[in-house]
Order: C-alpha cells, then sequence, then structure tokens
C-alpha cells in the first residue's frame, strides 16, 4: 500500500546483487570443501536456492548477509519438480552439477515468465562440451562419460548460458572458449569466484572467455557486487518523487546506462566514489530509451524506467532489445491512469500525472515500477498486490522506503 506524494530523502545501502548470488550459490558445489559468500542480499530466490542446495546434501548455513556453503557430501539427485520451478536461475544447476558429477535432471526452470525463456543456448552449450541431454517429461536431463573443453559460439548473448557454460567447463577436459559471451557484471563475479576456488578463466566481462578446465576446485571466501538493478531501482524512484537520495554500497560504472539517461532528462546525478546522489527537479524533458545488452540499459531496469517516463513532459518511447515482449507493467501503469501504448517492441508514454488504484505485479520489475508510480502520486492510496514477486529481487524494500520518508506499508507480514 502507497500513500505517494512524498520526495525521497537520504541514504539507502544496496545488497548485493541477486543475479550474481543466485549464481555463485550453485557454483559453490563444484568446491570440495565449504565455500563462505559474504554480502548476500535477503531475497526470497535466496532462500530458494539454499532449500535446493540441502535437499542434495550440501551444509548451508546463513546468517545476516553470510552464507557457508560446505558441498563435500553433495550428490547429483534429481530434481524434476519441488524448488527449482520456483526461479529461474535453477538452471545454473544444470552446469554446476553437470561440471561436478558429469550428470544432472532438473526440471525447466521457474521464475518471471514475461515472455518464452528459451535455454536453447545453454543446451547447445552442454551438448559442445560433451554431454547428451534430454528432455523427459519436462525435466532436463544431462549427462556425460566426460566433459571436453570445446569453443562454443552463442547465438544470442545470453547472461545465463555464458555463466552455465562457465560452471560446466571449470573442471572439463581442456580449453573452452565462450564467443559472443555476455559481459553483464555478474559474469565477472561468478568467474572471480570459481577463479578464488582454483578455476583458470580468462576474459570474463569480455565477448570471449577463456576457460581451462582443472581435475579439482577447493572452498573459498567471495564478497559479492553490489545489486546494481535495485541500486538504480532506487534512482529511478529519487528522481520520480523529485526527492534528494544517496544510494550507497554501488559501483557507479555498473550504472552509467541509467545515470546518462537521468541526465538527460535533467535529473541531477553525482557519482562518488561509492555512491550516488540522485537530485530530483521539477520538470523532466522526455527521452528515448533502448534496453540493450550490458553496457546498454539494463531490460531489469526498463519497467522501472517505464513509470518515471510518465513524470517527463512530451513523449518518450522506450525500446526492449532484450525482451520484446517485457511490458507486463504497462496496463496496470494504465489503470492508474498512464497514457502508455506498446507498439511492437516499445512502449509509447506520454508525460502526466498518475492517480492512485488498485494493481497487480505480474513479475518482479512490473512490481518495482508499480511501486515508483504509486510513489509519484499525490493523494488516495494505491495497492499493488502480487507483491511476493517483488521479494525475489528487492532486499527489505518496504523498510528502505520507509527509512526514505515514503508512507508504504504491507497489509499481510
Ligand atoms: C537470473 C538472471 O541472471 N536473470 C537475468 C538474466 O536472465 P537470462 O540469463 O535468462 O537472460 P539471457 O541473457 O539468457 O536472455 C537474453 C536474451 O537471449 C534469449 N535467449 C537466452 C538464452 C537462450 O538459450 N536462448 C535465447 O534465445 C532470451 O530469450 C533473451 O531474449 O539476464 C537477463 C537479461 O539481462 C535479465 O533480464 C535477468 O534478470
Ligand atoms: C527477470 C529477472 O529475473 P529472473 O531472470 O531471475 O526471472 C529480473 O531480475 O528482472
Amino acid at each position: 500500500m502507497i500513500s505517494g506524494g512524498r520526495p525521497l530523502h537520504g541514504t539507502v545501502s544496496i545488497s548485493g546483487a541477486k543475479n550474481s548470488a543466485i549464481a555463485l550459490i550453485p557454483a559453490a558445489i563444484l568446491a570440495e570443501s565449504e565455500v563462505v559468500l559474504d554480502n548476500l542480499p535477503h531475497l526470497s530466490d535466496v532462500a530458494v536456492y539454499s532449500v535446493i542446495l540441502e535437499e542434495l546434501g550440501a551444509r548451508v548455513s546463513w546468517e545476516d548477509s553470510q552464507m557457508k556453503i560446505d558441498p563435500s557430501d553433495i550428490k547429483s539427485i534429481p530434481m524434476p519438480n519441488g524448488p527449482v520451478k520456483k526461479l529461474r536461475a535453477s538452471y545454473y544447476m544444470m552446469g554446476a552439477l553437470l561440471g561436478r558429477f558429469n550428470e544432472a535432471t532438473i526440471g525447466l526452470p521457474g521464475g518471471c515468465n514475461f515472455e518464452p525463456r528459451p535455454i536453447d543456448q545453454h543446451i547447445k552449450g552442454f551438448e559442445a562440451l560433451g554431454a547428451t541431454v534430454s528432455n523427459e517429461h519436462g525435466a532436463i536431463h544431462l549427462h556425460a562419460k566426460e566433459l571436453r573443453g570445446a569453443k562454443i559460439y552463442l547465438d544470442v548473448c545470453s547472461v545465463g548460458a555464458t555463466i552455465n557454460i562457465m560452471l560446466a567447463a571449470t573442471r572439463a577436459k581442456g580449453l573452452t572458449i565462450i564467443e559472443n559471451a555476455a559481459k553483464e557484471p555478474e559474469i565477472i563475479d561468478v568467474a572471480t569466484l570459481l577463479n578464488s576456488m582454483g578455476a583458470s578463466i580468462k576474459g570474463a566481462g569480455t565477448e570471449t572467455i577463456r576457460i581451462e578446465g582443472v581435475a579439482k576446485l577447493k572452498g573459498c571466501r567471495h564478497s559479492i557486487i553490489p545489486d546494481r538493478i535495485q541500486a538504480g531501482t532506487y534512482m529511478i524512484a529519487a528522481a520520480a518523487t523529485r526527492g534528494d537520495v544517496i544510494i550507497d554500497g554501488v559501483i557507479p560504472k555498473h550504472l552509467e546506462a541509467l545515470t546518462a539517461k537521468l541526465l538527460e532528462m535533467g535529473v541531477s546525478v553525482e557519482e562518488l566514489d561509492e555512491s550516488i546522489r540522485v537530485i530530483g527537479a521539477a520538470k523532466y524533458e522526455h527521452v528515448d530509451v533502448k534496453a540493450l545488452v550490458y553496457p546498454g540499459f539494463p531490460t531489469d531496469m526498463q519497467s522501472p524506467m517505464t513509470s518515471l517516463l510518465t513524470q517527463a513532459d512530451g513523449v518518450s518511447i522506450l525500446s526492449d532489445f532484450v525482451y520484446s515482449n517485457r511490458f507486463k507493467h504497462v496496463p496496470e501503469l494504465v489503470r492508474m491512469g498512464a497514457k502508455i501504448r506498446v507498439e511492437g517492441r516499445s512502449a509509447v508514454i506520454e508525460g502526466g500525472p498518475l492517480n492512485a488504484a488498485k494493481v497487480k505485479a505480474a513479475d518482479l520489475r512490473a512490481g518495482a515500477a508499480l511501486v515508483i508510480a504509486g510513489l509519484t502520486v499525490d493523494g488516495g492510496v494505491t495497492e499493488v498486490s502480487g507483491v511476493e514477486l517483488i521479494d525475489r529481487g528487492y532486499d527489505n524494500l518496504v523498510t528502505n522506503l520507509r527509512a526514505l520518508g515514503a508512507d508504504v506499508w504491507r497489509q499481510v507480514e
């Protein structure tokens, strides 16, 4: 529930990144001793992942923002159903179990299904490494006598496929080269963890990643990078409410595409070493935004950005070149009085005030977009349902917004 119309003021600290955490946790099962992850975010996806690992026989303890994973007794048991169906990133169990046991059976992933999200490039990579892959009643079964390094060209620049192939290849025999690899910061984070475990991975963060297989991996300690999508969401919320917020504990370089768009709109953005200050203005210029792979504007910030662009003068065009149909937030924003129409892979947004309404989050970032929209509304209470989807990716969203002065609460805790 949101009683909006109050500018956000103060400082918010950003937790570790969801899209790193849910790749680093499965990566830990490749080790033969304890892996300690620091700066872990409190998210439902992370909680689900700890259950998956426990079901496989790992010892997992999670206190505050630290998770300890001892995978010494882990086994590759088939997981066709259950928790793997609850999140998208359960596909990393395929690469991790294949890398450790040459075998895995994992149900097709869940997560935010704003449109069909194929995993053909993951499968292509596993097959190139020597695995046979079959789909048995909705679960993917992978098996290899031995994994061997290979050269793999990704037809689409996929974050998940890049990381999954890295996971499977770290213990394969010989050299694996991934061409047209995705370059997101979370990929570098996973490579950093794997290298600390004893892997030999070079080029993460560029379009060519080289992985020289090693026989064994050991435990280590690793601190997760800050969540650039949570950070960006608070930047957008600060601008949308015309507030003044310091977003602390971030890597400003990871947010450059958003910062550039905010500056173009007339928002004041100051980059410091590990924080960003966003100061809103009374009027904003319309801008065009294209969501692209990193270092382009992130698709995961596209929905929150739609809400901000309803506050700009004139017509903005926001196109998503990663997911052509990621617009489930649009009909809900229209319910709040927004003038938006979807044309192909673009939303055409005409600025204007929003009204309070009852709306439903269809996915994680659509939920964040609706919360931001509600924060801009002066008068009435906006009710957002489906908030459990927001818990997938925002650590303490309500508490943080309240600390920034927002009048936001959860009806059922
Ligand atoms: C857990 C996680 O990290 N999720 C992120 C990851 O999702 P995810 O890893 O699933 O997204 P990808 O980078 O793989 O998808 C990018 C594009 O490639 C297509 N594709 C992908 C794989 C494949 O085998 N075949 C194929 O056609 C997808 O449909 C999409 O159009 O990156 C997305 C794009 O930045 C983000 O929105 C998600 O938050
Ligand atoms: C789409 C997202 O997540 P996932 O890939 O985990 O569904 C997201 O974080 O916006």
